[in-house]
């Protein structure tokens, strides 16, 4: 499997919700798609799915056009929509049918499907009684039923409350193991949870694509993290001096040293406190931000 999204461009009158965009997601992968409110998310997703058509640009999966691989796709719309008195055994009876599924198949294939989203005991209760998160995992259910290469959903877990958001992570762990996975965010933490690399989309440009090891290190601090005794603290008036020494901010109970150049005035920096006789607590080079802040800095 592998899904080539190439120089995307959909405009609505004047607004251009994705611009030029362009990735690709190689088998097995699980990609998160992250980006504010607006950024162009659902627009990129429903065309991925071929319910929007593209203004320029084109979708190919294993090679061929999007539009005559639609049986390898698997989509979980933002807002799926169920019929309240149809119960899950029959909704997804409905559904398979309408994607034109063996009637056979379906009766042996959805007691299993079920049974792995964790609905197996309510087959046969009403849609209209399930919570959020049931809904959701029927929802997955649903987009699973044709057995397809790749799953693609809208903000699968945004609108949920805490236990409907935990049952569907822990469900989209275990369908990652077998499924490639493009879904969509603005809540970095779900998608840090599932999700092997994150593609950050903002005013419908592709603005980022890395690993979270990569995204670290790119976003990584040039500043060396000291904590010293009281008694040490006029060292610190000696660093202004310094070349190599930027800034130096107060940070909790230490203090953040910005240098030049992190591999080579850390070593500096560490000599020169051992010649002024400074006993560090504790001295860590290179600060990280989390990735929710990397995000924040990214997008806003
Ligand atoms: N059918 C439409 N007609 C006009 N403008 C649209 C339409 N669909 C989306 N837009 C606009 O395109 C931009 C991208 O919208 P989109 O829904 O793709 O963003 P999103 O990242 O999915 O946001 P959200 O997280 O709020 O769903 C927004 O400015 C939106 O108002």
């Amino acid at each position: 499997m592998r899904l080539e999204i190439k120089n995307i461009t959909k405009k609505f009158k004047q607004k251009t919700a994705v611009n030029d965009f362009s990735m690709v997601i190689d088998a097995n992968e699980c990609v998160g798609l992250i980006g504010p409110n607006g950024a162009g998310k659902s627009t990129l997703i429903q065309i991925i799915a071929d319910i929007l058509n593209a203004d320029n640009g084109e979708i190919f999966l294993d090679g061929k056009k999007i539009s005559s691989m639609k049986n390898q796709i698997g989509y979980l719309p933002q807002y799926p929509n169920f019929f309240s008195w149809m119960t899950a055994f029959e909704t997804l009876s409905f559904m398979g049918t309408l994607s034109g599924l063996e009637k056979n198949e379906l009766q042996k294939e959805i007691p299993l499907l079920l049974e792995k989203v964790g609905l197996g005991k309510e087959a046969h209760l009403h849609v209209g009684t399930f919570s959020g998160g049931m809904k959701q995992r029927l929802g997955i259910a649903q987009a699973l039923l044709h057995k397809p290469a790749l799953m693609i959903m809208d903000e699968p877990v945004s609108a949920l409350d805490p236990i409907g958001r935990r049952e569907v992570l822990n469900l989209l762990k275990e369908i990652k193991k077998e499924t490639t996975i493009l879904l969509s965010t603005h809540i970095l933490s779900d998608a840090e949870e599932i999700c092997e690399r994150f593609v950050m989309i903002k005013n419908g440009h592709k603005i980022e694509d890395a690993t979270k090891l990569e995204l670290l290190e790119r976003h990584q601090e040039s500043a060396i993290f000291v904590m010293i005794r009281k008694a040490d603290f006029q060292w610190l008036t000696m660093l202004d001096h310094l070349p190599y020494v930027k800034k130096i901010e107060s940070c909790g109970n230490g203090f953040k040293i910005h240098v030049k150049n992190l591999e080579t005035d850390a070593n500096c920096l560490i000599q020169h406190g051992l010649d002024s006789k400074v006993m560090f607590t504790k001295f860590e080079v290179g600060i990280q931000d989390n990735l929710e802040e990397i995000f924040l800095e990214l997008v806003v």
